[in-house]
């Protein structure tokens, strides 16, 4: 048996395994307590898998014979998984800067989009764009969320409304999957506004006679890889009934349901999703008391998104009652013109100051059950023998100041590696 291996990181003050017995998620006590390692190593091996994580006494002994293509001593630094971001719109053109100046001065969300702006805005320039800028734009912002920590993204299409430019996304995000070292959860999003000129009939319509059929086809064929069906379910958006029609003919094309629910008004869009058994929905700042025992009951994950709530000065999302409820609580930056952040520890941040998370919770949130939001979490979302060796190195001794420091993890994240590469190192000038 070969006893070479791609990369040890030796000796760290602290190794955030997050959870150490298989666990596909954490609620309740289990995301207060995760589980670290002080003084720790880890050791991936050439399949980019983690081959032995724990006491570093124990580790360096038994690979002491080995030998490895990088090794990384990690003495007063700590380790802890890739950050997952549950949650993005990354593909775009146009931003929307001068929307930010209106909001500022007082206009709502809906305001912006029944004026024809917001999504709309979008939208147009999105159909106008070549794949080709569309893809540059993505892989700089992809490259932003890997240098904040983040090595497991969902991509939504949602800019198109109409079958050639949601094709034309979902291509970009598959050519981002595989070009770029990040792991990327696609998402179709074809239900993200009701186009103009058409009824939400319409639009439901056109999604289930036409856009979904070619979605299959391309699947099909391994041309393109869409992992999640999304709908923004929201009154004067996609109501309930369009809602339920599009996510059961996404389930039926093998997608996971993943959905935008209860963001503005109440909906009862959490019910449908447990109905439907949505793996998550997102937003959720109008869930009602019910909707969380539904959600909870169904394991179906609430993806949260303190950016969100921030800029739009929106209530926040109920996270302490639905923690206490025993609720999957995820993260996500919600990345888009309206709310433009990379950053995964921006997001913790502010969830543990605006939504009264702990740290250990927010962490939770944004690893292990960001992932099984994404139906990774076999394979992500923690440092456990046989997962992915995705991990960062961060210039600190105590994890929580990956929080705490607001914005600082451009001077607090040393390295960000993929399946055992480093893919980010904070002390050369560009990425490797
Ligand atoms: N609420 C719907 N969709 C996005 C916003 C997209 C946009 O405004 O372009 C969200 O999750 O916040
Ligand atoms: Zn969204």
């Amino acid at each position: 048996m070969s006893n070479s291996y791609r990369l040890l990181v030796k000796n760290a003050q602290q190794v955030v395994l997050i959870c150490s017995d298989g666990e596909k998620y954490l609620t309740k006590l289990g995301m207060q307590n995760l589980s670290v390692i002080e003084n720790g190593s880890i050791v991936i091996g050439s399949d980019g898998l983690i081959k032995a994580v724990g006491p570093a006494e124990t580790v360096n002994a038994e690979f002491s014979e080995a030998t490895f293509d990088k090794v990384i001593d990690a003495s007063g630094m700590c380790v802890l998984p890739g950050l997952v971001d549950a949650h993005t719109h990354p593909v775009w053109a146009g931003d929307r800067v001068h929307e930010f100046a209106m909001k500022l001065a007082g206009a709502t969300y809906m305001d912006v989009h029944r004026a024809g702006g917001g999504i709309h805005f979008t939208v147009e320039r999105t159909r106008a764009a070549a794949a080709s800028d569309l893809l540059t734009s993505l892989s700089g912002r992809l490259v932003r969320m890997l240098r904040a920590g983040t090595t497991l993204v969902e991509c939504k299409s949602g800019y198109g409304l109409e079958l050639q430019t949601e094709l034309k996304m979902l291509q970009v995000i598959e050519e981002a999957r595989r070009t770029l070292p990040i792991n990327i959860s696609s998402t179709y999003c074809g239900a993200h506004a009701v186009p103009k000129g058409k009824t939400v009939a319409e639009a439901t319509e056109d999604i289930l006679q036409v856009q979904l059929p070619r979605l299959r086809e391309q699947m099909s064929a391994g041309t393109l890889r869409v992992d999640n069906i999304d709908v923004f379910c929201e009154r004067g958006v996609f109501d309930l009934d369009s809602t339920r029609s599009i996510l059961q003919a996404g389930k039926e094309l093998g997608l996971n349901i993943n959905f935008h629910g209860d963001e503005l008004h109440p909906m009862n869009s959490a019910q449908l999703g447990a109905e439907l058994g949505a793996l998550a929905i997102s937003h959720l700042e109008e869930v009602t008391d019910e909707g969380i025992t539904s959600m909870a009951e169904a394991k179906t994950a609430a993806v949260l998104l303190p950016t969100t709530a921030y800029i739009l000065r929106l209530p926040q999302p109920r996270a302490r009652d639905m923690l206490e409820a025993g609720m999957i609580v995820a993260l996500g930056s919600d990345f888009n013109p309206n709310a433009y952040c990379c950053s995964m520890p921006i997001v913790m941040h502010l969830a543990c100051v605006n939504m009264r998370m702990s740290m250990p919770e927010a962490l939770a949130a944004a690893t292990i059950n960001a992932a099984y939001a994404l139906g990774r979490a076999h394979t992500h979302g923690s440092l456990e023998v046989g997962k992915h060796g995705d991990l960062l190195v961060l210039n600190t001794t105590r994890w929580e100041h990956l929080i705490y420091q607001l914005g600082g993890h451009q001077e607090l994240i040393r390295y960000v590696v993929i399946k055992g590469d480093v893919v980010h190192d904070n002390d050369k000038t560009s990425d490797l």
